[in-house]
Formats: structure tokens, sequence, C-alpha cells
């Protein structure tokens, strides 16, 4: 049996007075990739910021790999979770080979990229030959080229690449994808795929947010569904496609067998 990587119990976030996450509870195996979709405002992003510690959970917790995962995001990444955001953040300034390296020194030292590059520019130099080896090795497969050029000269889809890119840099035990796909040509969405199937060849864990259902399905193996902050689904993708919740959440009805037709 697959080892359980990443279980999250009774995560729930509340802004203010708004709850945007419910009692949501699931689990990640070694080598597997889960599915996260739902409609706009449905959670999505928020599970993942609990995950990754941008935010704090109201309630619930978290464990890796059996050890309890709490505190600032730098801690997480020590302890093996990357991320990508729904608005890529790199540093702009930087080259696109500096923000693939970025990723490697995070994993050594947390998630304080934004500050080093911000305050310090190049003050992670002089780089490791391993490390300018693993950044060529991961723009290879992502088929990023030129990586001298500022970051800031990118298209959103190669800013998203490049993002991906420096999350496999940190070999993360877990990878948290949001929206990775959207605005990426078809090679970006064939990059980023594979970078997902090298994550899980590690036996490691991948969760992916998108709002593509077709293309998550065709990736993933099980489905998380929200909505409305709550977790109303979780199983293999074909079910989830068929499911009753997914028309529900969708297209606002359940469709039961027989439904009669509507002449209007
Ligand atoms: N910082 C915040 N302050 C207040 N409300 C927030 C904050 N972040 C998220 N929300 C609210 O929480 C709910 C869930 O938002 P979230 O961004 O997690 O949804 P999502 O499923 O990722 O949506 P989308 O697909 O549009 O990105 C929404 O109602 C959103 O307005």
């Amino acid at each position: 049996m697959a080892e359980t990587l990443l279980v999250g119990s009774g995560l729930t976030k509340r802004y203010g007075g708004v709850t945007a996450l419910q009692d949501v509870s699931f689990s990640l195996d070694a080598g597997e990739i889960l599915g996260l979709v739902g409609p706009n405002g449905a959670g999505k992003t928020t599970l993942v910021d609990l995950i990754s510690g941008a935010q704090p959970a109201t309630e619930g917790t978290l464990a890796l790999r059996g050890q309890r995962l709490a505190g600032p995001a730098s801690r997480r990444a020590k302890a093996g979770l990357a991320r990508t955001f729904q608005y890529p953040q790199l540093a702009l300034e930087l080259s696109v080979a500096d923000n693939l390296l970025l990723g490697r020194v995070a994993r050594r030292h947390g998630t304080v990229w934004q500050m080093i590059a911000g305050s310090f520019g190049g003050a992670f130099r002089p780089r490791l030959a391993s490390d300018t080896a693993a950044v060529e090795a991961i723009a290879r497969e992502l088929g990023i080229d030129r990586l001298d050029r500022p970051a800031g000269d990118l298209s959103l889809g190669e800013q998203r690449l490049v993002e991906v890119g420096r999350a496999l840099g940190q070999d993360p035990l877990v990878l948290l994808l949001d929206e990775p796909f959207a605005g990426s040509d078809a090679s970006g969405v064939a990059g980023i795929s594979e970078v997902v199937r090298t994550v899980q060849r590690r036996g490691h864990g991948v969760i992916l947010v998108d709002h593509n259902v077709d293309l998550v399905a065709g990736l993933v193996d099980r489905i998380m569904l929200l909505d409305r902050g709550r977790a109303v689904f979780d199983g293999g993708p074909r079910e989830c496609l068929d499911s009753p919740q997914m028309q529900e959440v969708y297209f606002g009805v359940a469709e039961v067998e027989e439904s009669p037709h509507v002449v209007s």
C-alpha cells in the first residue's frame, strides 16, 4: 500500500465573516496526483494557501509523513512543500536562470526568495555546480530556452513555466500547482504535464488546481470537488465527471436518470 504523504483534517478558513473553507479533510498518497476543481470562489486557492502556509488555518490540522505541518511557508518549504501561484510570483528583475536557481535555494533555506531577490539581488551566489546542472536540466524538461532573459520579459505562460520549474527545483515531496495551465500554449501544457508526471515518478505527490476539468481529469488519479468552501466529492476522475455533485455544482441541477425533457 502506498505511503500516506499529506493529510488535512477539518480545515476551515474564515476571513472575517466570509467562510472560504469549511471542514475540509483529504489525504494524498505517495505517487498520487490529486486534482482540485470547483467554480470561482469554491475555496481551491484557500486550500493551497493553508497547505503551503501562505495563510494560517482558522481550524484544522495538516500532517506531512505523519509529522505535524505548521508554521510559516519557509518552514513548510524546507519540510518538502513547493507551490506555484495563481498569479506567478517571480523575481521579475532577475534572469530566468536565477529564478530557477531560487527553487534550489528554497529547499535548503525556505521560501525567502522574494526577500533575497528584492533586497540583496544576487546574494545567493556563488551557485553550486550541482545547482547549475539541475537548473539546466529543469529548463530542458520544460522547454525553456534563453535562460539569461529577465523574467519580466516573459509572457504569462512562460512565467508559469518558470514558476513550475522553480518549484520542481525544490524536489518537493508535495507539489502544489495553482492553475498552472492558465495562459499556457500547447507546449506549455505539455511541459507542465511532464513535470507533474516527473514528481509522480519520484514517488512524491501533486495537488493540481485548475478550471479546466477535462484537462485535470486526464492527468490526475483522484479529484476533490469543492463548492462554496466544502468538499462535495472525492474520488476517481471519471466518477467525478459523472457524479450528480458535478452536475449540480457546474450546471445547478443534479442529473437524475430518466429526467423529463423540459420543453420551453
Ligand atoms: N484574503 C481574503 N479575504 C477575504 N476573503 C477572501 C480572501 N481570500 C479568499 N477570500 C474569499 O474566500 C472564498 C474562496 O476563495 P478562493 O480564492 O479560495 O476560491 P477559488 O476556488 O480559488 O476561486 P477562483 O477559481 O476564482 O480562484 C471566496 O469567497 C473569496 O472571495
